[in-house]
């Protein structure tokens, strides 16, 4: 079996959203496919009216296949302090005509106000491994961990782009997705996350290669490129008017500056993945401002590297959940 859906990005691609069909007769919800997180969970007709705010809702009564799960809660807080919560059916979810009849869905009762500011997102499917996931008593398995048997791969592939629809391929790759060759890394999944070792980068096309192993998550939830400090310092030294500003949390640079370079992350057989510098002006630091924030952030404040969207959307990924390793190729 295999599934294909296309994603799309928000505003500044904070965020990419795919469709996806629950219960019968389906409901369609516009979710976050998040491989930080592995907590399938929609806004739902459990939440009080406060806390929506034009999110499609998951109405498990209207649902003739829902079962719901007595007893069963989850409960989970984000890295950025945002958070839901509520209870569990069992219900069918179908993601590009790939079909999970027995999935768990977290239904929300309680929704943080970033997620209730944020009208397009209906919730999130979580795709890290399901050994993080918060279902209590009992832990749940992911969307994708439900569905690897009957799939002709294990694998899933994310094809993010700059301000572009991509695709999320399930069970299957698209040669037609990328160019040269995928190079394979291994991964540690002991934490829930697809967590990878790079063994360096570059700054500029016409940079050393710095030698220095960047351990780190492949995480589609997450929008900028978060990185050690050496990192950050090497790359924003190159741009003339780039500074770092604690009064907008982090790096700022002339939006048009000419000066910002590419960034180059390597992978692995000397394969290196190049971020384009229009990747790295993520948006303008406040309106009618000149400058901007950059895509590229320190990861000091979350205790390791994420390599978020700004990353993921300069290559073509497959997430091996058969071999636990990432599959890296430019596109
Ligand atoms: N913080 C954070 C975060 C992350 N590291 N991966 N996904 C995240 N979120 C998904 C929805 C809200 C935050």
């Amino acid at each position: 079996d295999r599934g294909s859906v296309q994603n799309s990005p928000k505003l500044y691609d904070v965020e990419y959203l795919m469709p996806v069909s629950l219960g019968t007769p389906s409901q369609q919800l516009n979710l976050d496919l998040d491989t930080g997180s592995s907590d399938l969970w929609v806004f739902s007709t459990l939440l009080k009216e406060s806390m929506v705010n034009g999110q499609t809702l998951y109405n498990p009564n209207a649902s003739t296949t829902s079962d719901k799960m007595e007893g069963y809660t989850w409960k989970i807080t984000y890295g950025d302090q945002s958070y839901s919560s509520g209870d569990v059916y069992i219900d069918t979810v179908t993601i590009g005509d790939l079909t999970v009849s027995t999935q768990a869905v977290e239904a929300a009762k309680v929704v943080s106000e970033e997620f209730t500011a944020d009208s397009d997102n209906d919730g999130l499917v979580g795709l890290g491994f399901g050994i993080i996931n918060t279902v209590q008593p009992y832990k749940q398995k992911t969307f994708f961990e439900k569905a690897m048997p009957g799939l002709d791969s294990p694998v899933f592939t994310a094809d993010l782009k700059a301000g572009a629809p991509g695709r999320y391929n399930f069970g299957y790759i698209d040669d037609d997705a990328y160019s040269g060759n995928i190079t394979y890394v291994p991964v540690n999944s002991t934490d829930g996350f697809w967590r990878w070792v790079s063994p360096g980068f570059q700054v500029g096309s016409a940079g050393s290669f710095n030698s220095t192993r960047i351990h780190g998550i492949a995480d589609t939830g997450t929008t900028l490129l978060l990185l050690p400090d050496s990192v950050c310092d090497a790359f924003y030294s190159q741009i003339a008017s780039a500074e770092y500003e604690p009064s907008q949390g982090g790096y700022t640079f002339e939006c048009g500056d000419p000066t910002v370079p590419d960034f180059y992350f390597g992978t692995a057989n000397g394969q290196m993945i190049r971020i384009p510098g229009s990747y790295m002006s993520y948006s303008k630091t406040d309106t009618g401002s000149s400058r901007c924030f950059g895509g590229m952030q320190s990861d000091s404040g979350v205790g390791f590297t994420i390599w978020g969207d700004v990353a993921l959307k300069a290559a073509f990924v497959v997430f091996d959940q058969g071999s636990e390793q990432l599959g890296w190729a430019e596109k």
